[in-house]
């Protein structure tokens, strides 16, 4: 009997970003604060898991926060795995099976919600939205360690690209095995992680499009000093990696980075910034600061579109109103979708 071949998200294009962002008119949208609607819901994340926990306690809001944002217009949804580590799920209690379960859970929850809405808006003539990608979120290694170290990038002496690698192995096989569209690694702090990042997909043979934001807390550098022409000549050497930007950094920092970023390479430049409100990683709490409602973000937006981002959404703190407001202004709805 033959072999019967079934297409998946899975299969190899190279170039499913780009054609998905062409099909969506030149600027696709991503969501908002994942964890921020969770807790806007009543969560309680303060935990070394953060939204991880609920995956755990509380997976029917991982799927409403889902259908919120495909709601508001996002084009892609980021999974609830952020800070879902397979040490972490083991550290309290969990079995490996048990954690790999909830890994794949994390990819289950949005690509059945991002179905479930599909099919439900396709009843409606004339309706603006695009099937939304599925994004499965790996947090950098500092977000594990749940200190702030995602802000610093300071992991210490003892910690090399083995150690990192051997972080990022078993999370990302579980998270690619699920089925997502693409891999979206976020808050990297550093040129060490980047280089573990691009080494791991590449003996991974990882088929799915990636893409790696980094934080930063001084607007011009990687957050641990480090330049992002450094941590950008590395990611220059991999194919793997489709779109390189900035998440969870204050909005007034983007423009300008997304400018540098236009020099350092020719990969898609994906933002998505948080507030400006600043995280303390020892209190758990976010400090306030610079706050920039949505419609300032919105203005914002629209430059960062302009100076070449492709790909932008929201990072903590942004809600669904915020994406519904990029959605209006990014996306130029009298486009035929689909
Ligand atoms: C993007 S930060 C706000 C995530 C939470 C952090 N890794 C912590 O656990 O403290
Ligand atoms: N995707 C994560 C990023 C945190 S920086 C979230 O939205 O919670
Ligand atoms: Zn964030």
């Amino acid at each position: 009997m033959g072999v019967i071949f079934e297409p998946t998200n899975n299969d190899n294009n190279p170039r499913l970003l780009e054609d998905f962002i062409e099909k969506a008119g030149g600027c696709a949208v991503i969501d908002g604060g994942f964890a921020t609607q969770l807790e806007l819901h009543g969560a309680s994340i303060k935990d070394p898991l953060w939204s991880a926990l609920c995956l755990i306690n509380n997976p029917h809001l991982i799927s409403k926060v889902h259908l919120e944002y495909l709601e508001a217009g996002a084009d892609i949804i980021v999974t609830s795995s952020y800070q879902a580590t397979l040490p972490g799920f083991i550290s309290r209690g969990l079995s490996l099976e048990q954690g790999e379960k909830l890994l794949e859970k994390s990819v289950k929850l949005a690509t059945d919600a991002r179905d479930v809405f599909w099919e439900s808006v396709n009843k409606i003539d004339d309706h603006t939205y695009n099937r939304a990608l599925v994004a499965a979120s790996i947090g950098s290694y500092g977000a594990y360690l749940a200190d702030g170290s995602e802000y610093s990038g300071n992991y210490g002496e003892n910690v090399d690209m083995n150690k990192l690698k051997d972080f990022h192995r078993r999370r990302l096989q579980v998270l690619v095995a699920a089925g997502p569209d693409l891999l979206a690694f976020e808050t990297i702090p550093n040129k060490l992680e980047t280089q573990a990042i691009v080494e791991l997909l590449e003996e991974e043979n990882v088929q799915i499009p990636s893409w790696i934001c980094y934080s930063s807390v001084d607007g011009v550098n990687a957050p641990s000093g480090e330049s992002f022409a450094d941590c950008l000549e590395v990611i220059n050497t991999s194919r793997r990696i489709a779109a390189v930007g900035i998440n969870c950094a204050p909005p007034q920092f983007v423009h300008s980075l997304v400018q540098k970023f236009k020099e350092l390479t020719e990969k898609v430049i994906v933002v998505y910034p948080n507030s400006g409100e600043i995280w303390d990683g020892i209190a758990k709490k976010w400090m306030p600061s610079k706050c920039f409602n949505d419609d300032k973000f919105k203005v914002l937006a629209t430059r960062w579109r302009d100076s070449g981002a492709k790909l932008i959404g929201g990072c903590c703190r942004t809600t669904p109103s915020t994406v519904r407001g990029l959605s209006k202004v990014l996306k130029n709805t009298s486009l035929a979708r689909n």
